[in-house]
């Protein structure tokens, strides 16, 4: 079995990588890192090691690398012979990759391929997999999209294991937490007979990535909006402050509320998998910095995105946001010179606040405008 998967990074490497090579799949590795994808044909090969206190390692074998940048035509021909596309690059970069992927599904059609193939994207967002559909169906004449619609999937998928910026003289060795899930949607598969071990395949996916969405990443980034407003520079060190943690819990007690009453998760199950996620956080074999969790904080105040979508959801409910939204406030003090969106950020927040809510959640609910510019001005006065 052969895979293409865009985006050999920390997750591509240190999750996807892993999961396919342990599903005997011959992996290609699609990147613009030249580094990264030489050291990959080189040694076809590499190492991951596990965050935790026995350090386990695992070898990633039979795997090769394209830099698209370079070679894009290498790209196509893997993808018009591949058996599984998967994507772990970024939801900004999936317009640029679409083009690729489309030519790449055109070549499966003019090779007359009629093997069913599933495009995952492996983002951190709501309806990923759809949203590249949307990108290379731009790319595609009326016949692509004909042959797209009776053998190519565009599964959504939730994917979740913590893997932080990786320092070691070894550019391939990737260091991820233990815990790891995949859970993929099976009805939008356009190729439901190649399951995955390791991989959870749900009926409807919404409930889960919510409930990972709103837990470990609205979670994760009340840690890093909350510990930068303290000073903090590192997960690890803001988390054992209680004003961070007791943030945590807040936001946490309000996003779980709301997923027990949408979905109907059991609170007892769900108190558990909270627990496990503060753990999770507190993972003192990990090393993780504060700019990577809260980087690009424009998109994460997205109107679908991490804390927007559940105060929105909340609010319809009659449900409680508070914590959720003084920690939105946070985001807008968010201030990392090398992330362009933040720098971004920081000059919008000189105008009107109102008007940069808008602007960076697309909300048109004035009353929840006033509601986070007040709590914005609030936190500035701090
Ligand atoms: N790191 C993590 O713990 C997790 C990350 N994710 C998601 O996975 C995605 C990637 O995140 P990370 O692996 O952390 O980021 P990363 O920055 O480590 O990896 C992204 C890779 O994409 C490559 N890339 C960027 N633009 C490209 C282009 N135009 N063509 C080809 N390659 C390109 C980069 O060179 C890089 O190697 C994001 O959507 C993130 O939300 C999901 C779950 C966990
Ligand atoms: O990749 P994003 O969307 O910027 O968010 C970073 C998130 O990714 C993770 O590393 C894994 O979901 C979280 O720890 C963190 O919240």
């Amino acid at each position: 079995m052969k895979a293409v998967h865009f985006g050999a990074g920390n997750i591509g490497r240190g999750f996807i990588g892993e999961t396919l090579a342990a599903n005997d799949f011959a992996i290609t590795f699609v990147d613009v890192n030249d580094t990264i994808i030489n050291e990959l044909n080189k040694r076809k090969e590499y190492t991951i090691e596990l965050a935790a206190e026995e350090q386990q390692k695992i070898t990633v074998k039979n795997v090769c690398g394209i830099n698209n940048g370079q070679n894009p035509e290498e790209v196509v021909t893997a993808i018009a012979h591949t058996d599984l596309v998967t994507t772990a690059i970024g939801p900004k970069i999936l317009q640029f990759i679409a083009p690729l992927i489309a030519q790449g599904i055109s070549a499966r059609k003019n090779a007359g391929n009629e093997e069913k193939l599933d495009c995952i994207a492996c983002e951190n967002m709501i309806g990923g997999s759809q949203l590249l559909k949307k990108e290379v169906y731009q790319h595609l004449n009326e016949d692509e999209k004909e042959y797209c619609q009776h053998y190519i999937g565009f599964p959504n998928a939730a994917v979740d294991r913590i893997v932080p910026l990786q320092k070691h003289d070894d550019p391939l060795l990737v260091s991820v937490e233990p815990f790891k899930e995949w859970i993929v949607d099976e009805s939008q598969m356009a190729n439901p007979s190649l399951k995955l071990t390791g991989v959870d395949y749900a009926p409807d996916l919404e409930p889960y990535i919510e409930r990972k969405l709103f837990s470990v990443n609205t979670g994760h980034a009340t840690v890093a909006y909350t510990g930068k407003t303290l000073g903090y520079t590192d997960i690890g060190e803001a988390i054992k402050d209680e004003r961070v943690l007791n943030q945590l819990k807040g936001v946490l007690q309000e996003t779980g509320a709301l997923l027990i009453a949408k979905w109907h998760f059991d609170p007892a199950q769900h108190a558990q998998y909270q627990k496990k996620i503060i753990q999770r956080f507190e993972n003192p074999y990990i090393s993780d910095t504060i700019a990577r969790v809260g980087r690009t904080p424009i998109r994460k105040l997205g109107y679908d995105e991490r804390f927007i979508r559940p105060i929105r959801e909340a609010k319809k409910r009659g449900l409680k946001y508070d914590k959720l939204l003084e920690t939105v406030a946070k985001i807008y003090q968010f201030d990392v010179p090398s992330d362009d969106e933040s720098v971004k950020l920081q000059q919008l927040i000189q105008n009107k606040f109102a008007e940069v809510v808008k602007q960076t959640t697309s909300l048109q609910d004035q009353d929840l405008i006033g509601e986070i510019a007040t709590q914005i001005s609030a936190e500035f006065k701090k």
